[in-house]
This record gives C-alpha cells, sequence and structure tokens, in this order.
C-alpha cells in the first residue's frame, strides 16, 4: 500500500486549490482513492510569517442536494475561516449538520473546497468522525502501516505505540483485528493512529464518543500533554461539559466561523 507523497515536514504547504493527501493518512474509506493519489498543489515556501500551525480562509463548499439536479447545491461554508496557532487546544462546535466534519476535512486535505486557501506547516494528525481502518489488520498492523506512511523509523514508531497504548489503555487488543474489536476500542485504534507520528497538528472529528468515562478523563491527559508541549488540537465537540477544557471556541453558523 503506498501512501500519498508526504508533506514537508516545516515547510508551510499553502493550498489554493484543495488537494486530498497531505496527512499521509493511508487509511480505507470512502476518499481513500483520492486520498492515495492526490497530491499537494501549490506549495509556497514563503508562507511562515506568524506562528501560525494551520490558517485557512474564504472557504466556501457546496454539495450537490441530488444525482437528478447537478445544478441544485446545499451551500454548507460561505467564508469560513480559522487560524490555529501552536500550543492551543480549540474546540470546533456548531448543530448538526452546519458543517463542523466538512470543514475538518477540507483543513486536513480530504476534501476539496469550492474555494479558500488552506495552509499548513508540520505534519497532521487526523481522527476521522467514522473509524477509517482494515477490517483484517490488527491493531499492531495498523500501527505498523501508519508508521512507514508516516516516514517513521521502526524503532520511533514501536516507542510511540506503546505510548498510545498505555495512554488508551489498549494494549491487549494488540493483536485483534479491527473487525473484532468493540466500537470504544476501534475509537481509540482511529485515535492512536492520529497520534502515532506526534504530529505539531491534531485535528480530532468527535474523538471521544464511545469512550467510557476512565477513557475520555485519559484523553484529556493526553491533550493536555499535547498542550503543554506545544502541539496543536482542533477538536470537533458537542460537549458543553467540554467547554471549560479549550483555549477557545470557533462556532460554525450560517456557514460562516465565529469566535465564541
Ligand atoms: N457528501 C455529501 N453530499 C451531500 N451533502 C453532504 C455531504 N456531506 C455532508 N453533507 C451535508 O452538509 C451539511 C454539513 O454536514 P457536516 O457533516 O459537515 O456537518 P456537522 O456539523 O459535522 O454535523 P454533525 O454535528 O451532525 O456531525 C449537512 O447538511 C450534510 O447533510
Amino acid at each position: 500500500m503506498q501512501g500519498p507523497s508526504h508533506t514537508e515536514e516545516t515547510a508551510p504547504v499553502t493550498e489554493r486549490v484543495l488537494q486530498t493527501g497531505t496527512t499521509n493518512d493511508p487509511r480505507p474509506g470512502p476518499s481513500s482513492a483520492a486520498t492515495l493519489d492526490s497530491r499537494v498543489v501549490a506549495a509556497d515556501q514563503d508562507a511562515s510569517r506568524d506562528a501560525a500551525v494551520l490558517a485557512a480562509g474564504g472557504i466556501d463548499k457546496s454539495y450537490r442536494r441530488n444525482l437528478w439536479s447537478p445544478r441544485s447545491r446545499v451551500r454548507v461554508l460561505t467564508g469560513a475561516e480559522i487560524t490555529l496557532k501552536q500550543g492551543e487546544v480549540v474546540g470546533l462546535v456548531g448543530e448538526n449538520g452546519s458543517g463542523k466534519s466538512t470543514l475538518m476535512r477540507i483543513l486536513v486535505g480530504d476534501l476539496r473546497a469550492d474555494t479558500g486557501t488552506v495552509t499548513r506547516s508540520g505534519k497532521v494528525g487526523y481522527c476521522p468522525q467514522e473509524p477509517l481502518v482494515y477490517p483484517r489488520l490488527t491493531c499492531d498492523e495498523h500501527f505498523e502501516l501508519f508508521g512507514r506512511a508516516y516516514s517513521m523509523a521502526p524503532e520511533q514508531e514501536r516507542k510511540s505505540r506503546a505510548s498510545i497504548y498505555d495512554s488508551l489503555g489498549f494494549e491487549r487488543f494488540a493483536a485483534t483485528r479491527a473487525d473484532q474489536l468493540s466500537g470504544g476500542t476501534l475509537a481509540k485504534l482511529n485515535l492512536g493512529l492520529a497520534l502515532l507520528p506526534d504530529p505539531a497538528l491534531l485535528l480530532l472529528d468527535e474523538p471521544y464518543a464511545g469512550f467510557d468515562w476512565d477513557t475520555y478523563l485519559k484523553f484529556w491527559t493526553l491533550v493536555d500533554e499535547r498542550r503543554a508541549a506545544g502541539r496543536t488540537v482542533l477538536i470537533v465537540s458537542h460537549f458543553v461539559v467540554d467547554e471549560a477544557r479549550f483555549d477557545r471556541i470557533v462556532e460554525i453558523r450560517e456557514g460562516r466561523t465565529w469566535a465564541r
């Protein structure tokens, strides 16, 4: 299996027409063919003027309403923008269907926007809302595969994997195939794969659906550790109780992003 061409780790990448596949994430899914095949079209080596890990602006996205009337479209995002700085933990909130997953997929490069720009620097880890895994591979095999896609040295991958098993408490499932995992353990694997390369930016789309209380608390300890280490985390959340845990909150409403 071949991952997409790897985004330069330190040089910022600006995508004018957004393309997929900048995370080296080899997981399968509805968009996996695009993820594996596509490339970043335009890189702006001069973009690191501030400490933003990610900057997106003027993002418009509409979907076709149905197959029969291609001109009829639902406008989901109209001029959305977001900037994420080093060491921030930011919540992305909004009503069901407001466009949180759509924006996150655009930010990570998994979905093409109609217009707008996204500039990222450093490695990005992405945890999609629906766990995207290979049913017949074990947890260990997933980590090995993703480690290669992230160009990690085997020793570095094993160390990171051990730490993820330990933090989220699922080492006993290391040799279990993904199609035999419980929903909660699958969610841990999904999150663990995003964490594996210790990315500068972690984009998490409702990562703790299915976590038990203990794992939910471990998750927030892990996020706090990432903040302390200067890593950036963007989390789609529906829980009011989470609000105090974020440094700031961005809300999507009527297709636009609002500070809250
Ligand atoms: N592939 C698609 N084709 C057509 N419409 C889509 C597609 N994906 C999403 N939508 C529509 O776009 C809108 C935004 O969806 P999105 O999943 O981004 O919202 P969300 O805020 O993440 O929702 P939720 O809180 O329920 O997870 C919804 O009306 C949804 O039905």
